[in-house]
């Protein structure tokens, strides 16, 4: 029986993928072999020593410490383009509340009381919350990834000029990318020339702070700025000095803190970018397929630290093995299965950086002893047997 421990509300749809035979799914479960989470912050948590993986149903894994993971050969898992559209229809609305004063507008007609007389009140006041249209203003489009790309190509489709910067667009990404949108060299420019821009990149250390002093110095005064990325990209004291300043005009932000609450300029909301049901679901319903995928067959997809890697299933006994990647270790493992008589049917070896990772498909069950041999080579972090082996 696996166990999953669950953090945050993950759609029941996702947890339904995980059969009540199989499975044991619960927030509170000791031993688990695997956490499912959405946001909960993992950074100062102990992990269990049962603990093989961690599925984030959604995109960012700013929340999860992967280096701690990489360490200890946690394999975590995201779902990658699963809540794309959820956040770019809440970019297109993030975009018509910094263009049009609707919210004030709603707070203005909110404050009403019944009344003789509210028509003339209300086409009296109306000029109070006027705008302006998006069509024919440029969109600057930082990260064209998963989210990034469709925003872009949304900007387009209505009508915007739209220029994009990403240093490390990926292949798939750029298919989706419309030709019309204009790749930008450096962020200066991109900053220099949009109306709007939005934010879709991944919080780093090389990202912290990134829209900065240096960055909104050179905006122009219409300037809306939509961060549905991170709150920590963004120096939200540089956007107070220029909002007050009347150096750019709105800042539409999923990441409120206590520095920005109550700004006039500053409309916020509760990181509820990718809370739709459609986009929970489609994240959970990943996750859970690529836990279960890893628990039963130590098929990869969709890591963030560990190489992709799926071998179909050739024998009943499988074995998996994480190491460290340096030379010498993969003749070290086939030696050790080799004096212990044990055939190798089908094997696949993948790396990623300073990982490795093997798949090994072996015609009996690895012996206590040579499952010993394998897990004292001073460079393996875990060996894993999936199969109904009956061990000491
Ligand atoms: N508000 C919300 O609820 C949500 C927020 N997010 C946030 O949005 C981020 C992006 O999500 P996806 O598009 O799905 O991720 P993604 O991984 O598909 O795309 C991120 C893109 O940012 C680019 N990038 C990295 N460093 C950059 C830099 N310095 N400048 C410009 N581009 C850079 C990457 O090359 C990549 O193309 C996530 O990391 C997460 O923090 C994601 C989903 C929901
Ligand atoms: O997927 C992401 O990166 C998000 O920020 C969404 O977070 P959530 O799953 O709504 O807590």
């Amino acid at each position: 029986m696996y166990k999953i421990r669950t953090y945050n509300t993950i759609s029941v749809k996702g947890l339904n993928r995980f059969s009540r035979e199989d499975y044991e799914v619960a927030s509170e479960l000791p031993h688990p072999d695997a956490f499912l989470i959405r946001s909960q912050k993992l950074h100062d948590m102990e992990f269990p020593e049962t603990l093989k993986a961690i599925g984030r149903a959604g995109a960012g894994v700013n929340n999860v410490p992967l280096e701690r993971c990489i360490e200890q050969g946690i394999v975590v898992f995201n779902a990658p383009g699963a809540n794309a559209n959820a956040v770019k229809e809440l970019v297109l609305a993030g975009m018509l509340l910094g263009s049009r004063d609707i919210y004030a507008g709603m707070k203005f007609v909110e404050s009403l009381d019944q009344q003789d007389g509210l028509d003339p009140l209300l086409e009296k006041e109306k000029k109070r919350f006027a705008g302006t249209e998006l069509i024919g203003k440029t969109l600057g489009v930082v990260g064209l990834g998963n989210i990034g790309s469709l925003v872009a190509n949304m900007g387009l489709a209505l009508g915007m000029k739209v220029i994009g910067y990403d240093p490390a667009i990926s292949v798939e990404a750029a298919w989706r990318l419309s030709s019309d949108v204009e790749k930008m060299d450096n962020l200066n420019s991109l900053f220099g020339r949009a109306d709007y821009i939005s934010l879709h990149l991944p919080v780093l250390d090389a990202t912290r702070g990134l829209v900065s002093d240096n960055l909104l110095s050179g905006v122009k005064p219409s300037l809306v700025l939509l961060n549905f990325a991170r709150g920590e990209i963004v120096d939200n004291s540089a956007i107070v000095r220029a909002l007050d300043d009347g150096r750019m005009h709105r800042y539409v932000s999923d990441f409120p803190a206590n520095d920005t609450l109550r700004h006039p300029g500053i409309l916020q909301m509760p990181h509820i970018g990718a809370s739709t049901g459609e986009a929970e679901e489609n994240c959970a319903i990943m996750v859970a397929d690529q836990l279960m995928d890893f628990l039963e067959n130590g098929n990869i997809a969709n890591s963030v630290n560990f190489p992709n890697i799926a071998l179909p299933r050739t024998t009943p006994v499988r074995v998996t093995i994480t190491n460290r990647n340096v030379p010498k270790v993969l003749n070290q493992i086939t030696a050790i299965i080799a004096e212990h008589d044990i055939n190798i049917v089908d094997m696949l070896n993948k790396s990623r950086a300073d990982l490795a990772y093997n798949i090994i498909d072996l015609e009996a069950c690895p012996t206590d002893d040579s499952l010993d041999a394998l897990r004292s080579i001073e460079e393996v972090i875990n060996v894993r047997v999936l199969g109904s082996c009956q061990y000491r």
